[in-house]
């Protein structure tokens, strides 16, 4: 399943990133709302229970979060900017991270580094990754994910390809998409058309 975050603020705000005007600073401070929005639609099936408390005015049963478990699983590089803005939405979770990077020439993932939570099994994941191009970073890190148990994942992205969407759907038809975008393919490059060109390199300034 595929959900395409369509609100308003979600889709300027997203133009502004795929900017070529737009520097470092500002694409950083970009990526971390579009994260917070995109929870907001990824999040939307959270449970809730009830707890009676006193208002300043009178008492009555209010919605609460069950606490069931969740982890943010960000893979590096790009991913990270997103765990951090989510996690202050939910600051219980715990936060994993899997270090892949695309070689330039296969455009395969290569792996170089995982930490995930020691229960991840027992808890409900959210992969983070602005960037869901040929997909096979994200099905590595989806598999790696399956491989330490965890059953619920769904995949947060700012922008896909229909490639990756496609890849992801083939590998792991069992994890939910949400993304900001899908736009119209790649190019010979890997690279998202029109996309906003490489995330990494554009949230830490490396090019
Ligand atoms: O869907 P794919 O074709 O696998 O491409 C997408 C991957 O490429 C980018 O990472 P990159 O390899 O540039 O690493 P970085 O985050 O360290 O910059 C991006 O953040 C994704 O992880
Ligand atoms: O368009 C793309 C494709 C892969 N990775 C990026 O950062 N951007
Ligand atoms: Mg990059």
């Amino acid at each position: 399943m595929v959900s395409v975050v369509t609100h308003p603020l979600v889709q300027h705000k997203l133009t502004l990133m795929r900017d070529v005007r737009t520097g470092v600073k500002e694409f950083r401070e970009l990526a971390s709302e579009v994260s917070l929005l995109l929870a907001y639609e990824a999040m939307r099936d959270l449970e809730l229970t009830t707890e009676t408390l006193e208002t300043p005015i009178q008492q009555g049963d209010f919605p609460v979060l069950t606490g069931k478990k969740l982890a943010l699983v960000a893979i590096l590089r790009a991913g990270l900017i997103m765990t951090e803005a989510i996690v202050t939405l939910v600051p219980a979770a715990k936060v994993g991270h899997i270090g892949l990077y695309r070689d330039p020439e296969t455009l395969l993932p290569v792996a170089y580094y995982n930490k995930l939570p020691a229960d991840i099994a027992e808890r409900r994941v959210f992969v983070t990754d602005p960037m869901l191009a040929t997909g096979g970073s994200a099905s590595a890190a989806i598999q790696s994910l399956k491989d330490a148990g965890a059953q619920n994942i769904t995949l947060m992205c700012i922008l896909a390809a229909p490639e990756g969407v496609a890849v992801i759907e083939r590998d792991h038809p069992d994890v939910h998409i949400v993304v900001a975008a899908v736009d119209s393919h790649l190019n010979d490059h890997g690279y998202i058309v029109p996309g906003l060109g490489d995330a990494g390199d554009r949230i830490y300034g490396t090019k």
